[in-house]
């Protein structure tokens, strides 16, 4: 097992910048998850921590050892990648020793380790097939059984699911979350999958553009995002956000014409921005929420519903209900309620602006 650190590390490609100064800590042991758009640097970043992409400038440490300019293969990682990277002429057996085999390692200690692994994967009943004989997820395992074998420090994950199906993703989700409490080794995982992310990592990496945007536990970067960005990026369905101006009384904010009263924030700090997750919005009857709107559609997942909710001159908003609403409110002007604690502030420049801890200061600012 090993820590990672990436200190002041940039990749350049050409004059395209596409890691910008990234500091990061990984510690020994940990499950550690990349998530941003596409584009932004994900592979690029986990490509540089196993030393096949080298950085342009800044210096990446592993267990506290400067290995910026070691080869991949001396870094004691091991890389999963999403295409599987199977050899297609080999049985499943030998695709999951053959590291150990260019190693030199005697043949009898080579199938006792293969074998171990493959009943840990569950792929032993498979070892004589050929990749082309295996379904997805019985590829994506003896891709994981060939990074398993070599017993590295770290294990790097380059989106080891986005082939499978959603039954089959969820499988391996559990079997790799599983791995990573048996042998505790720091994992390193790139995903455009939310639920993976969140149900994955012990703490999520929000990447954009090539820069952190912040680092934190799935809890922290869902209740207290630092910014826009990351509020915007975490939860599914997004938050949803809404341009409002401060009003008279500094640092309550105004919105348009439904005059919509927020609480007054820290500092009397002004902001551009609201937002409210899907789950924190109640529907209630025209007049008596924060704001009218129109109820434009439901969608119905069965054991939950989204509805979409049009604020006049202003965006549609989603909201995650338990039960259905009253179907014969849809093209109706309807209203929209919620809390002040579901609130989150935003400023111009995209920060979170936090709520005043003055509860009835709070109160009084509201309607
Ligand atoms: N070898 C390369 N040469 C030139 N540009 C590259 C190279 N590899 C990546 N890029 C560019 O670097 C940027 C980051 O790519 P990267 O693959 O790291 O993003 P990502 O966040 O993993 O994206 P995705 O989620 O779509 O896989 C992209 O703009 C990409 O086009």
């Amino acid at each position: 097992m090993a820590s990672v650190s990436m200190e002041s590390v940039s990749k350049s490609f050409g004059t395209h910048k596409v890691i910008q100064d990234v500091n990061l800590a990984i510690n020994d042991g940990e499950f550690v998850v990349f998530v941003g758009p596409s584009g932004c640097g994900k592979s690029t970043l986990l490509r540089i921590v196993a030393g096949l992409i080298s950085a342009s400038s800044g210096i990446v440490r592993i267990g506290g050892d400067d290995v910026t300019d070691v080869p991949a293969a001396k870094r004691g990682v091991a890389f999963v990648f999403q295409s599987y990277a199977l050899y297609p002429h080999m049985t499943v057996a030998r695709n999951i020793g053959f590291a150990l085999e260019t190693m030199g390692i005697k043949r009898d200690a080579i199938a006792r380790k293969v074998q171990s692994v493959a009943r840990m994967l569950k792929v032993d009943h498979l070892m004589e097939r050929r990749p082309r004989e295996l379904s997805g997820g019985q590829r994506q395992r003896v891709a994981i059984g060939r990074a398993l074998v070599r017993q590295p420090e770290i294990f790097l994950f380059d989106e080891p699911l986005s082939n499978l199906d959603a039954d089959l993703r969820m499988e391996m989700r559990m079997e790799i979350a599983r791995l990573h409490e048996d042998l505790r080794t720091t994992m390193i995982y790139v995903t455009h999958d939310q639920s993976e992310a969140m149900t994955l990592a012990d703490r999520i990496v929000v990447l954009n553009h090539g820069r952190i945007e912040q680092v934190g536990t799935p809890s922290e970067l869902y209740h207290h995002p630092d910014n826009r960005f990351v509020a915007g990026f975490i939860g599914s369905p997004r938050m949803n956000f809404l341009p409002v101006e401060a009003g008279a009384d500094n640092g309550q904010g105004v919105f348009g014409p439904g005059g919509l009263s927020l609480p007054r924030i820290k500092g009397g700090a002004a902001p551009a921005e609201i937002g409210v997750r899907p789950e924190g919005l109640r529907i209630v009857p025209a007049g008596t929420g924060r704001f009218d709107c129109v109820l434009e559609r439901v969608e119905d997942l069965g054991h939950e519903h989204f509805a979409y909710c049009r604020i006049a001159g202003g965006p549609i908003w989603v909201i995650r209900l338990a039960a259905s609403p009253d179907e014969t409110l849809i093209g109706k002007t309807v209203a929209l309620d919620f809390e002040d604690h579901s609130i989150f502030f935003f400023a111009a420049n995209g920060q979170r602006i936090a709520l005043s801890s003055d509860g009835a200061d709070a109160r009084r600012a509201i309607r």
